[in-house]
């Protein structure tokens, strides 16, 4: 009902803002749009789940997200895929690890710090409902 479409904008607004956070963020632009094919050809052979924060941004004003953590399970794609295509040792590889490394903890410590918990659980039970 129309309290529940509040929430979820209020949700739209807060995985908005943090997403837009992240793309502004000079550590974080090599995950700010999807890696280009004709340049990368064997990206696809190696990620089967490309996602970048661009596409996040796309899925929110598609209502794709009904709590955190479904939004999560895309985002965590971003870095996950990044530590799988980037495996090895020298300074290339380490440099966009480490980046990944660091947008996993600025995610998780944005929501931890700035999403209310009861929230969090209305959104849950909104999705429980449906
Ligand atoms: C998005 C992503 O994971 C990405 C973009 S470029 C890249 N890796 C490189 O450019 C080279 C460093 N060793 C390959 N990874």
């Amino acid at each position: 009902e129309e309290q529940e479409e509040d929430v979820l904008r209020e949700l739209r607004l807060f995985l908005t803002n943090l997403t837009e956070r992240l793309m502004l963020d000079r550590r974080f632009k090599a995950f700010t749009k999807p890696v280009d094919i004709e340049e990368v050809p064997d990206y696809l052979m190696v990620v089967q789940n490309p996602m970048d924060l661009s596409t996040l941004l796309s899925n929110i004003d598609e209502h794709k997200y009904v709590t955190v953590n479904e939004f999560l399970s895309d985002a965590d794609l971003i870095w996950q895929n990044a530590l799988e295509y980037n495996p090895k040792r020298d300074q290339a590889d380490r440099h966009i690890r480490h980046h990944a490394c660091t947008l996993k903890d600025t995610m998780r410590t944005i929501i931890r710090k700035e999403l209310d918990k009861d929230f969090q659980r209305i959104c849950e039970e909104i999705r429980e409902s449906r």
